[in-house]
């Protein structure tokens, strides 16, 4: 049969690339501690951007900036926001969980060779944007496609991926300079890895665990709470 001008054949792929997107996804890891020192060559980190950059955006806005910080005074800057904004979360959990927080590792952002920031333009794409007009949010949810395209060729790369959101966010606009209409979405550790987690580090070190999928699957409409009846509609007057 005939191709329609654009269009290219999409068949499921073959055994083996399948399991490695499987393996990428499942394989995927929030990393803090693992970074080794040495440089992400050029050629591997612009396939990760070309990767962030291939995601789905709403209106095909591509609302994402890709800024890369390397001026060590401004990472260190970064660390220090970081720091006032962990010592405000640690007293944000109580007892046993205060104490737990305090042992984890939640950013390498001295230690890892890259540090990225994307952001999400507000104003790319003019006033009214396709597919934005009633949800104005889908712009930000556009960016986090790409994050998620960069965490997972990250995996196949070798390269770990830390998402560091503990910061005030006035903290990162004056740091990094952010005009108002951008948003900082994601603040991004990278580095090559050589072990990762083979679960969450937050449940290896037992913070919380993986809830069952079965638990997550809902039909038709949100379940009503236990023993509630329905009222039945109020009639409008
Ligand atoms: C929006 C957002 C923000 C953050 C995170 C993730 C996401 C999606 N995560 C990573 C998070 O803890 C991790 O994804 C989960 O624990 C699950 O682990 P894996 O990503 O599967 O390793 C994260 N981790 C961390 O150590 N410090 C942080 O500030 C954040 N912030």
């Amino acid at each position: 049969m005939m191709q329609a001008p654009g269009l290219r054949p999409a068949g499921p792929f073959s055994e083996a690339e399948r399991d490695a997107v499987y393996r990428a996804i499942n394989e995927r890891r929030d990393v803090r501690s693992q970074f080794q020192p040495d440089p992400i060559p050029d050629e591997v980190l612009m396939r990760l951007l070309r990767a962030a950059h291939a995601a789905p955006s709403v209106g095909f806005m591509q609302p994402w900036n890709f800024l890369l910080v390397r001026d060590p005074a401004v990472r260190a800057r970064i660390r220090t926001a970081f720091e006032r904004a962990n010592d405000e979360a640690r007293e944000m959990f109580e007892g046993g969980r205060r104490d737990l927080y305090s042992q984890l590792k939640l950013q390498g952002i001295s230690e890892a060779p890259v540090n990225l920031c994307i952001t999400c333009d507000r104003s790319r794409g003019g006033k009214v944007v396709l597919g934005r007009t009633h949800c104005h949010d889908t712009d930000l949810y556009s960016t986090v496609c790409a994050v998620q395209n960069l965490w997972l060729a990250a995996r196949a790369e070798g390269i770990g991926v830390g998402w560091v959101s503990i910061f005030h966010d006035d903290d990162l606009r004056e740091i990094l300079h952010l005009p108002d209409h951008v948003v900082p979405v994601a603040y991004l550790c990278l580095g090559t890895v050589k072990e990762l987690y083979a679960t969450p580090e937050l449940e290896a070190r037992g913070w919380r665990d993986r809830l069952p999928l079965e638990d997550l699957i809902l039909e038709d409409r949100w379940p009503d709470p236990v023993g509630a009846a329905r009222e039945p509609a109020e009639p409008q007057r």
